[in-house]
């Protein structure tokens, strides 16, 4: 594949960012690949493992005659990074990001951006509960989604542009509006992230009566909620603090239902209990028939009754 951008500038060098590294380069979709972090130590590591082209100390040097920006910080630190770099910005650059929550960037990065500078919004469906510029790998992004968020007026040659990039690095790109994009990451990721920390939470508060028997018999499906609730503590708290209302809507909808469910515990009712989760078993088979979850075991396709 060849060069799609002359020199990319990445803001933070995290787990995306790292793997956005690892990505651009097995293809060579970039011919520099300049970074930065607010942190001396992750600049250092970053330099030590050569992790990019250039390591830079500041954001506004970092930025310096980039094609594309790409912010990789929390989603509550964009407004604060956009600011730093807005006047150091190229002429005709693309400044795009990989926040979790899209109409809140929006709202706090689009305004400082200057005339003549593309503003393209973007979100790759994937990551690990890894962090840091050490948890990146190169193949974060095959057979992912990245949804682009063009706000309105975009030049449309940039979004084909940055759409190369994603889908050089491995991706499936779809375009999305913003409040769409939020309402249904609450239902796909943030709302289920939540389930888990509180599930987690709750095990840790019955480990003092139960002593260490929550770790040692933890079940499969604890596990996996374990993994989830190990996830950045700050991009976590950043995403609830920006995605309020469909959260919200979406945490309501969802206490809703689990007290039909406990009420239908609590009254013995056996068969809206086996509808509600044959229901929920379709939905599953659905994914994985549709080839939705290149994660999902072949085990039992078809099979169980
Ligand atoms: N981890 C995931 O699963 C995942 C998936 C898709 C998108 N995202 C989004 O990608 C972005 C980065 O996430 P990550 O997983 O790479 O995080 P990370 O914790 O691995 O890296 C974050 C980077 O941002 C820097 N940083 C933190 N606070 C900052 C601040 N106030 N100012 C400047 N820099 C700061 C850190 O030093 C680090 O370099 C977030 O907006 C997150 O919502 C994460
Ligand atoms: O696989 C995981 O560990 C993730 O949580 C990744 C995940 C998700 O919920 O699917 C988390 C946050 C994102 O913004 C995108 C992807």
């Amino acid at each position: 594949m060849s060069v799609i951008y002359n020199r990319v500038a990445l803001i933070g060098l995290g787990l995306i960012a790292s793997s956005m590294v690892h990505a651009m380069r097995r293809r060579g979709l970039a011919r520099e690949i300049v970074g930065t972090a607010r942190s001396p130590e992750t600049r250092q590591i970053a330099r030590l493992d050569g992790l990019c082209d250039r390591v830079t100390d500041t954001a506004a040097e970092a930025v310096k005659d980039a094609d594309l920006v790409v912010l990789c910080v929390p989603v509550g630190a964009m407004g604060a990074v956009a600011a730093e770099i807005a006047p150091h910005l190229k002429p005709g650059a693309t400044v795009s990001d990989v926040g979790s929550v899209k109409r809140a960037v929006i709202d706090a990065v689009a305004p400082l951006i200057p005339e003549g500078v593309h503003f393209i919004p973007a979100h790759p469906l994937a990551g690990t509960e890894h962090s840091g510029p050490r948890s990146g790998f190169a193949e974060l992004y095959d057979n992912r989604w990245c949804l682009l968020v063009p706000v309105e007026g975009t030049d449309p040659a940039a979004t084909a542009r940055l759409r190369a990039l994603w889908e050089g690095m491995g991706a499936n790109v779809e375009e999305m509006d913003a409040d769409h994009h939020d309402l249904v990451l609450a239902v796909t990721s943030h709302v289920p992230h939540l389930i888990a920390y509180t599930m987690v939470g709750v095990a840790d508060d019955l480990r003092r009566v139960t002593d260490s028997e929550v770790v040692k018999y933890s079940a499969a499906g604890f596990r996996d909620f374990t993994r989830i609730a190990a996830s950045d503590p700050t991009m976590w708290r950043d995403v609830f603090l920006n995605n309020k209302d469909a959260t919200l809507e979406i945490l309501g909808r969802f206490t809703e239902e689990l007290f039909a469910l406990q009420r239908a515990i609590r009254t013995g009712e056996g068969e809206e209990l086996f509808d509600y989760f044959t229901r929920t078993r379709a939905i599953r088979r659905g994914i994985i028939e549709a080839g939705q979850d290149t994660d999902a075991p072949d085990f039992g396709r078809g099979g169980s009754k």
